[in-house]
């Protein structure tokens, strides 16, 4: 039996102005999946992910986010579905006059759990998951590496036990040691939470070591959904220039060799 559709999109059409962004774009997300969402510079997949978190809304088609229409929930809807949804910026969007303690708990303060010590043990166990430790809770954003901002905005994006977690370039900015660290922990936080990611990436390793599905946009279409193998095999230019590369092919044969 098919597992439920974490994310669902029925011919979504978005135009800003009279700018087409999206035409006729359909896909079904299953919940555990993993995907990475591909596309040129401008081909609309930021507007894509703020979509899906709400922030922006398709001039056409449905959009169903975690079993939910979401042009047609009500404001405790929306409100339950954004708790559902972990949102993992680029850059981190870290607060930058609160501790990395305050920023990872800023979620639950919200929420209005004031119990402290409650706060104290969910945020000590979402760092501990994370891989950063007391002393750089009580650090500033600023006093951190790029890793361990992507970290503690993992954490802060954890909080509230998320079933989708959206990641916008999650390894973009760290040196390849720290995205290597980084991909090896989204795989264990997935492995033991099962969360539903999509994922704004460009990064090669992690569409292949990572993803369960790719989607690629360009040309205003969703020109491919599906493994990474398949989407391999697609004749589209971008997915040529892309995809078949020196850099991508030195990548992926190891992809091809491992599945003959
Ligand atoms: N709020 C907005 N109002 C008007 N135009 C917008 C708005 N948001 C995005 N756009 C336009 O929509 C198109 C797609 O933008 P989007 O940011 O989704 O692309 P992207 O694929 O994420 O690009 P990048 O990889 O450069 O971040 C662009 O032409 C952009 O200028």
């Amino acid at each position: 039996m098919n597992k439920p559709h974490a994310v669902e999109l029925e011919h979504i059409w978005t135009y800003f102005a009279d700018q087409l962004v999206h035409q006729d774009i359909s896909l079904c997300l299953e919940e555990g999946e993993i995907l990475g969402l591909v596309g040129a510079s401008g081909s609309g997949k930021t507007t894509l992910m703020r979509e899906i978190i709400g922030l922006e809304t398709p001039s056409k088609g449905t959009l169903k986010v975690l079993g939910e229409q979401v042009q047609e929930s009500c404001a405790t809807e929306c409100r339950k579905r954004r708790n559902q949804t972990g949102v993992l910026f680029q850059n981190g969007a870290l607060f930058s006059a609160l501790s990395v303690f305050d920023n990872i708990a800023f979620p639950l303060r919200e929420l209005g759990i004031n119990d402290e010590t409650l706060v104290k043990q969910m945020v000590c166990m979402k760092l501990a998951m994370v891989g950063l430790d007391s002393q750089a809770a009580m650090r500033s954003p600023s006093e951190l590496s790029g890793g361990m901002v992507k970290r503690a905005a993992l954490a802060r994006a954890l909080i509230l036990e998320p079933e989708l977690l959206l990641l916008d370039e999650p390894t973009s900015g760290l040196d390849p040691i720290a995205s290597e660290d980084f991909v090896t922990l989204l795989r264990q936080l997935h492995q033991e939470l099962n969360f539903t990611v999509v994922m704004i990436t460009h990064d090669l390793h992690i569409l292949r070591d990572l993803c369960s599905k790719v989607a690629v946009l360009a040309d205003h279409q969703l020109i491919a959904f599906d493994t990474l193998e398949k989407v391999l095999s697609c004749e589209h230019p971008f997915i040529k220039l892309f995809f078949h590369n020196h850099r991508a092919e030195r990548v992926f044969n190891a992809l091809e060799v491992n599945h003959g």
